[in-house]
């Protein structure tokens, strides 16, 4: 008689090699639709991901016959479950499955092919053209009119196709009464009840820090636009932070401290390579020649794609790829060493089980691709690279490199909290559609301090005008990834050997550093997150299985001080009223 534990080994080495080629096929498919977007490329994806909820289902019944109970090994265990946790696919109803993936790809296509109008004859993509003016333009007219327009073309135009879809995944995801709604199910993949009053306690140790930041900023500002545009609410307008979702404040750097902004001298490959270099230089993988011929870089000129970057792991070990409308901008560099950290990851832990091959949870998979901008924007980094001529006088060049940090890793925090806010809301049922817009401005005012330069009302769906909500995409996981990328880079700084100030250590070229990192990714999701964090910190004064905001304070520690120097001197408020945001309707 074969043990039950026996059999179950058997099952999973013939479910690993078919589970591959099942998601090559659907990747593959993913990535033609991604890179031209017609009838035709659509109706296959979604044959594709018919056919993948169809293999899930099948195979979620067959792995339900092993008694999990008569097998102690438990990363077979762990294995099996993995196989049974198939979200909306465990619903038998294939009509209500086609029509899900039917709502998906009408609201992906109404957001990548948006053209926001500035003016009567005037209609523009978001990327470049409208990204590129919310972040250079230094008029508030003209900046209203593309963040108007914007929304307009993106979120108003798809805002009658997201309470089905809610109601959809509701019922597909409670089907098999695991779950309450889907925002339950997503939460899952942090395999911790206490998840959301984690992050919750971390949002409001991190607010303090956050409400400086937005005080001196707004002061700046004011300065700029003049105070007839800043009501004595204390809100700042959305659309003057050089973001159109005023989730990064870094394009108005300029405004804030004079300090040149250097546009360096680069080509969209030389980016690539910059980027790769890095990871070499830690004694990470290089990017397969694959990667080179199989990637797409820039945006076509003849064809619609979806431009909006991401990673891709086609699940054969060797096909490793990114899609980014990639410019020459700062920010874009950011990026391409964001999407390069997800590539980096998915080499790391390619050899294993193809269950396995995930981040430790979402948020792990954002952080790697974030924690190397920690190192790589140090003036001493980009001294070494010839982006920056010389490297600043400590104290004074210190809070300008701290301010310059601070507009996308703590401008950001309030915004990665809200929007997750948002949509569990609504799929708990506590947020209806008469109030979708009501409730994501009550959170954008609230929380981060900031309101419509345009009346809003509850025909309008700003949440749809970014790029996660239609596409379908958790974003929790970014601010978990900005909170623990600051306890990684605490803890390979001490691995590293460099001493100093956080916020100036760079662990460029340091293959220790990289080695203690690489422990951590080649974990895949073979282990519960604790044991992923806790192969980073073990052994640093850091120590610890969870995350904690105690090293993102600690970076921000002398910028905190400066700010609240300065606002004090200023006698500017800190913060803003809650509940009272101007130009938003409330029912
Ligand atoms: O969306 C992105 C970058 C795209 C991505 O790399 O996170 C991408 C998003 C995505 C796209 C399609 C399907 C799923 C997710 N994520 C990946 O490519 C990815 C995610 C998980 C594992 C491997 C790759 N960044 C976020 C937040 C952010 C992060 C870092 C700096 C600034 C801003 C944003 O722009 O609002
Ligand atoms: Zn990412």
């Amino acid at each position: 008689l074969v043990s039950e534990e026996a059999a179950a080994i058997a099952y999973l080495e013939e479910y690993d090699k078919l589970t591959a080629d099942i998601h090559y096929q659907y990747t593959k498919a993913g990535w033609i639709y991604e890179t031209n977007i017609t009838d035709e490329t659509l109706a296959n994806m979604t044959d594709w991901s018919l056919k993948l909820s169809d293999f899930k289902y099948r195979e979620a019944k067959n792995a339900s016959r092993f008694d999990l109970s008569k097998i102690n090994n438990k990363n077979i265990t762990r294995l099996l479950r993995k196989v049974m946790n198939i979200g909306i696919a465990a619903s038998p109803d294939t009509v209500k499955l086609k029509k899900i993936s039917d709502i998906e790809g009408e609201m992906a296509g109404i957001y990548s092919t948006a053209k926001g109008c500035i003016d009567v004859t005037t209609c523009l993509p978001l990327e470049p053209d409208l990204v590129n003016i919310i972040a250079n333009s230094r008029h508030y007219e003209e900046l209203a009119a593309a963040w108007k327009g914007w929304r307009d073309a993106s979120g108003k135009k798809m805002k009658h196709l997201y309470p089905e879809y809610v109601n959809l995944l509701n019922e597909a995801i409670t089907f098999d009464g695991k779950y309450e709604d889907m925002g339950d199910y997503y939460r899952s993949d942090y395999e911790s009840p206490t998840f959301e009053s984690d992050v919750r306690a971390l949002f409001q140790e991190l607010a303090p820090l956050y409400e400086n930041l937005h005080a001196y900023v707004r002061r700046k500002l004011r300065q700029h636009y003049g105070a007839d545009k800043f009501p004595n609410t204390g809100h700042i307008p959305a659309h003057i932070l050089g973001n159109m979702w005023a989730q990064d404040w870094t394009n108005v750097y300029d405004i804030l401290a004079p300090y040149p902004n250097k546009g360096s001298n680069y080509t969209i490959t030389r980016m690539y390579k910059v980027a790769e270099d890095f990871f070499t230089s830690i004694g990470l993988n290089k990017m397969p020649l694959l990667f080179w011929q199989k990637s797409m870089l820039v945006k076509p000129i003849d064809r619609e794609v979806i431009c909006h970057a991401s990673a891709w792991d086609f699940g054969n070990k060797r096909d490793f790829r990114i899609k980014q409308c990639t410019t020459l901008t700062d920010e874009q560099l950011l990026t391409v060493h964001h999407e390069m950290g997800h590539i980096i990851y998915y080499l790391a832990y390619k050899d294993l089980p193809y269950l396995y091959r995930d981040g430790a949870n979402p948020g792990f998979h954002e952080g790697m691709a974030d924690i190397v901008t920690l190192s790589f924007q140090t003036p001493e980094h980009l001294k070494k690279i010839g982006f920056l001529d010389d490297v600043p006088a400590q104290n004074e060049g210190d809070i300008n490199f701290l301010l310059r940090m601070a507009l996308s890793k703590v401008a950001f925090l309030p915004f990665g909290y809200l929007i997750d806010q948002w949509r569990w809301s609504v799929f708990r049922g506590d947020t209806m559609p008469d109030s979708y817009n009501e409730k994501w401005w009550d959170l954008r005012c609230d929380l981060q301090g900031i309101f419509p330069p345009v009346e809003r009302t509850n025909a309008d769906f700003d949440p749809g005008a970014k790029y996660h909500v239609p596409g379908g995409v958790p974003y929790i996981s970014y601010f978990v990834s900005f909170v623990a990328q600051f306890q990684w880079h605490k803890a390979l700084c001490k691995v590293a050997n460099i001493s100093g100030p956080l916020h100036r250590c760079d662990i460029y070229n340091n293959t220790m550093a990289g080695s203690r990192l690489n422990d951590m990714l080649k974990m895949g999701s073979t282990r519960p997150w604790g044991e992923a964090m806790l192969k980073i910190t073990n052994g640093t004064d850091g120590q610890t299985n969870k995350l904690s905001a105690a090293p993102l304070l600690e970076y921000f520690g002398p910028l905190l001080k400066w700010l609240q120097e300065n606002n004090r001197m200023y006698n500017e408020r800190i913060g803003w009223d809650k509940k009272k945001c101007p130009n938003v309707q409330s029912a």
